[in-house]
């Protein structure tokens, strides 16, 4: 696997490497000690989450204010927008965000770290995205910032009015937001 850093330097892109034959492809899609070892981060995740979503529909923006969550994203099925947005106060990147595209065709991951908001924009009917979470999902913990919040002004490649849900709808706007210390 390759890593190939971004423009927030703790948020990776992960290449795997991908072995086609005549029956297709086999990649690792996470390897513990590849990982350790490229990324130099002890990661352990203990949640493996699988979403589908049809063309159109933004999740996020996402985060845990306590058991704060690690992500390591891909799509098996069609193609996302992916978003990381860095709400760690004390960082020189605090209110950047970074933004990936993940498809099934390009197998990329993203490494969106513990302290940063994740949403994503499906770009394909029938998209499906696997993540695995360093902690485990506590709702009571869990917060949105808004994904259309003008100071963050994320530029989602929409084709059209999103699909969002209750929830996200009355998201935070980023000034108002609990952000990690
Ligand atoms: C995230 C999550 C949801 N659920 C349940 C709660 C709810 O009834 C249903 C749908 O939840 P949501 O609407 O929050 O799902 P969704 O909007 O897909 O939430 C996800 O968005 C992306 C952007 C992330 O980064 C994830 O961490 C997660 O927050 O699934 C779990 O049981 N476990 C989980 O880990």
């Amino acid at each position: 696997m390759q890593v190939i850093p971004t423009e927030i330097p703790e948020v990776l892109m992960i290449e795997p490497r991908v072995f086609g034959d005549d029956r297709g492809f086999f990649l690792e899609s996470f390897n513990e000690k590849t990982f350790i070892d490229k990324t130099g981060l002890e990661v352990r995740f203990v949640q493996d989450n699988h979403s589908r979503s049809v063309k159109n529909v933004l999740r996020g923006l996402h985060y845990q204010i306590q058991q704060a969550q690690g992500k390591l994203v891909r799509v098996i099925a069609g193609s996302i927008f992916d978003v990381a947005v860095d709400i760690r106060k004390n960082s020189p990147t605090f209110g950047q965000w970074v933004s990936c595209e993940l498809s099934a065709a390009n197998k990329l991951e993203l490494w969106v770290p513990a302290g940063f908001a994740h949403g994503f924009l499906a770009l394909e009917e029938g998209t499906e995205v696997l993540y695995k979470t360093t902690d485990y999902y506590a709702p009571a913990y869990e917060r949105t910032i808004l994904w259309n919040d003008p100071d963050l002004a994320i530029d989602w490649p929409l084709s059209a009015e999103p699909i969002v849900s209750t929830k996200d709808q009355v998201g935070t706007p980023f000034k108002a937001a609990e952000v990690y210390l």
